[in-house]
């Protein structure tokens, strides 16, 4: 038995803004992104990246457009720091890209920050204490005042040595770590007094980082205290308010969303929410978030699959086949309406002249992001006739008709069954092939025709091996089917009545193919299914009528 959790566990203190907006929010355009890969991402890992898989990230993150990016904790790590200035004296920085360093309030780690900064044209030193109250108490020791003394320590240094940088000022960057176990109060007082003694203004703005360092309560409740601090802030024009939201309650996509709604202008996460216990918010399902609502993210995943090899090689995580977007098992359906929906969504498409996504159960066209139709449908136990076909069309070229869709679909239920697995499309394919196009008792050798009459008519004549034996038939009807039935009838005894007729070409040129689907009732037994395909229609029609023979 777990602990009584009343004994245990407080529930999340609230704030309630004055006037609650954020619920009418849409977000119509995409917030500034920046990645916290190579720094939270990084300091998260069992073994931290070396600098070759930095350079990989790095690349990675630049490809896919990020303009802000936390390269390190430069003052913490030597490899960190060497990455910086391999980032910098390597001319690897493009112009529209400003790095961003991660430093704590302390004076000697400030300074070898600056030393690691030296020649970067654009950079955002990033400035942390944390001001929960358990931290000022548990970790710290100190009081309010202490904690806002501490912040204005590190900020009057960064000042005086971005003053003197010949490159130019840095960024300022600002975050009362531990924000969502700090008292709101707290937290406006403390970024008032950061922004004021660092000079912000409106034209000299200041990112204002509100981490959920970790995520305390449900994001409506994160919301609530970002509009609240938005709205309570002196002098809001002169900030950037950025959240920075983790994923401890597994709602760290949400919470970054209202928060967005509730006034933030700037999200930092990693890729696929790599990061500190359960992770930072994943900027990839924010941003396809945003792009399936019809807003421009702002960041490039047209080839997902990419970017997530490189952050799996970065990280030596895997993605979960679940992701959103980018999982293995995401465009495809398994179960029996969810295939048959989708087959028809893409039908619809091809015949509307209409570009809006509209398939079901996909809520992003797979090829919008480098991934392809053909791995939607795959077969197991849950599959039903609309997805058995489409594996039949989309890799065999056969187009079998409904009758034969729903008797097929229930040969394969009971295979999947048995194999107690996803069956493999051959293993469809050879099922198919066992039942429908039936050897046995009869076999069609060859057959000819001529006209009978005035044309109208044709006489068929047909070789057959009959249990082995050698059998000639002749019979005469409105085509070469017709006749083979009515020659099966006359000369075997084998009254066949055709209930179901479908044919189609496979492939096209020289070496196209005709497909053959027959449904026959012989006597009053029950109707059966039959298959063929053969270079020529005709052929391929008599065939099918055979298979099914074999089968009754
Ligand atoms: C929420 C986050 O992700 S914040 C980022 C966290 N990332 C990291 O910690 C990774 C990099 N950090 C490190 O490698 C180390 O902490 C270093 C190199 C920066 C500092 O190392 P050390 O001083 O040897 O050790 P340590 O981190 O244990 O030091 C903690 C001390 O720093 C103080 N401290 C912690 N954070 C801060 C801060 N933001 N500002 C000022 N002082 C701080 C603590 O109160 C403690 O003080 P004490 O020694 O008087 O008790
Ligand atoms: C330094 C801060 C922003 C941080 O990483 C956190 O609070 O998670």
């Amino acid at each position: 038995m777990m602990p009584a959790a009343q004994n245990k566990y407080k529930a999340y203190a609230t704030v309630r803004p004055a006037t609650r907006t954020w619920p009418d929010g849409r977000i119509d355009h995409p917030p500034m992104w920046c990645s916290v890969d190579l720094r939270d991402g990084n300091q998260a890992l069992i073994d931290p990246m070396g600098t070759d898989l930095k350079m990989r990230m790095w690349t990675t993150l630049v490809d896919m457009g990020f303009k802000e990016i936390e390269v390190g904790f430069p003052s913490a790590s030597q490899t960190d720091f060497d990455f910086i200035r391999t980032l910098i004296e390597g001319g690897h920085i493009p112009d529209e890209v400003t790095i961003q360093v991660l430093v704590q309030s302390r004076e000697e780690l400030i300074r070898r920050t600056f030393e690691a900064l030296a020649g970067a044209k654009r950079c955002i030193v990033h400035l942390y204490n944390s001001t929960s109250e358990a931290q000022r108490r548990i970790v710290f020791g100190i009081d309010r005042k202490g904690c806002v003394d501490l912040a204005l320590s590190g900020v009057a240094l960064i000042r005086d040595l971005s003053a003197a940088r010949p490159e130019g000022e840095v960024t300022l960057q600002y975050s009362p770590e531990s924000f969502t176990g700090t008292e709101p109060d707290f937290a406006v007082e403390i970024v008032e007094a950061v922004a004021e003694a660092w000079g912000a203004s409106p034209t000299r703005r200041m990112i204002c980082n509100l981490p959920a360092t970790v995520e305390m309560s449900t994001p409506n409740l994160y919301a609530d205290v970002i509009e609240w601090f938005c709205t309570t802030v002196k002098n809001r024009a002169s900030l950037i308010v950025s959240v920075h939201p983790h994923n401890d309650r597994g709602t760290g996509v949400a919470a970054a969303e209202l928060a967005v709604m509730a006034g933030a202008d700037r999200v930092e996460g990693t890729l696929f929410g790599n990061g500190e216990r359960t992770g930072n918010v994943d900027v990839v399902t924010l941003a396809l978030n945003l792009y399936t609502q019809g807003v421009d993210p702002g960041l490039d995943l047209s080839d997902i699959d990419t970017v997530r090899r490189a952050a799996e090689h970065c990280t030596g995580l895997p993605v979960h086949p679940r992701h959103p977007y980018a999982g293995d098992l995401v465009y495809t359906a398994f179960s029996g309406s969810h295939q048959d929906a989708i087959k028809k969504g893409f039908a619809a498409r091809k015949s509307a002249n209409d570009p809006t996504w509209e398939v079901p159960y996909l809520p992003i066209d797979p090829a919008d992001v480098g991934r392809s139709y053909e791995a939607v449908i795959r077969i197991n136990s849950q599959s039903g006739k609309g997805g058995i076909a489409a594996v039949l069309e989309r890799d065999h070229g056969l187009e079998i008709p409904r009758p034969l869709q729903v008797e097929f679909a229930r040969i394969v239920q009971e295979l999947a069954d048995q194999k107690g697995r996803e069956l493999e499309s051959s293993e469809i394919m050879t099922a198919f092939a066992d039942t429908y196009f039936r050897g046995g008792t009869l076999e069609l050798v060859d057959y000819s025709t001529v006209p009978v009459g005035k044309g109208v008519q044709r006489a068929l004549t047909a070789s057959l091996l009959r249990d082995g034996k050698d059998v000639v038939i002749q019979g005469v009807g409105s085509g070469p089917l017709d006749a083979f039935v009515h020659a099966l009838g006359k000369d075997l005894g084998i009254h066949v009545k055709v209930r179901d007729y479908h044919e189609h070409a496979i492939g096209g040129g020289s070496e196209a193919q005709a497909a053959c689907y027959v449904q026959i009732a012989v006597g009053g037994n029950a109707p059966t299914h039959g298959a063929a395909v053969d270079a020529g229609i005709t052929m391929a029609s008599l065939k099918a009528v055979i298979s099914a023979l074999n089968r009754g």
